[in-house]
């Protein structure tokens, strides 16, 4: 059977910052992430199986994602916990707002490293994540492949 490649979209809006970098994204500000998640297996070839002639259920595939990412990253803000913007973070905090700070640069590159590592943790062994595609604004993106990382 071949092999095919199945990809989901998914949308959340973020804040962020970019502490220590020279141009206007170091100020706190947010973007509308589009996700594009694309997984590669074979077609499930049991005609009795109710999954028959996918190789993951999108609906599946939905879940995984919006538990890992959609819902901890929708309308929350993300600093860099390795910066001085851990202060403003926790005053953030403490006025209950939906703060998350993540060991690394919040970048789409970094942002994109991320979210591969917490999909592929979940996926079932038979499927393998094959690219993301991060993109913040309509011209910018970052993509990840399993062929450039493995
Ligand atoms: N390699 C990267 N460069 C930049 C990133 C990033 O994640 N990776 N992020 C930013 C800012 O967060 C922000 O996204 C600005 O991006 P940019 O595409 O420059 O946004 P503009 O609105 O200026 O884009 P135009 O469509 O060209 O107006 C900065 N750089
Ligand atoms: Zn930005």
């Amino acid at each position: 059977m071949s092999k095919i490649r199945i990809t989901k979209q998914f949308s959340f809006e973020t804040g962020h910052a970019l502490y220590g970098y020279d141009g206007k994204c170091k100020n706190v500000h947010g973007h509308s992430y589009n996700l594009y998640v694309t997984v590669i297996g074979t077609p499930i070839s049991d005609t009795t199986d109710v999954k028959y002639g996918m190789v993951i259920d999108f609906g599946d595939l939905k879940k995984i994602v919006k538990e890992e990412i959609v819902d901890v990253f929708d309308h929350a803000t993300v600093f860099n916990k390795n910066t001085p913007h851990v202060d403003l973070a926790k005053e953030l905090q403490a006025r209950d707002h939906n703060v998350l700070l993540v060991d690394y640069q919040p970048t789409s590159e970094m942002m994109v490293i991320d979210f591969s590592e917490k999909i592929k943790q979940r996926l079932p062994n038979n499927i393998k994540l094959h690219s993301l595609k991060l993109s913040e604004t309509a011209s910018s993106f970052a993509e990840w492949f399993a062929s450039d990382n493995d």
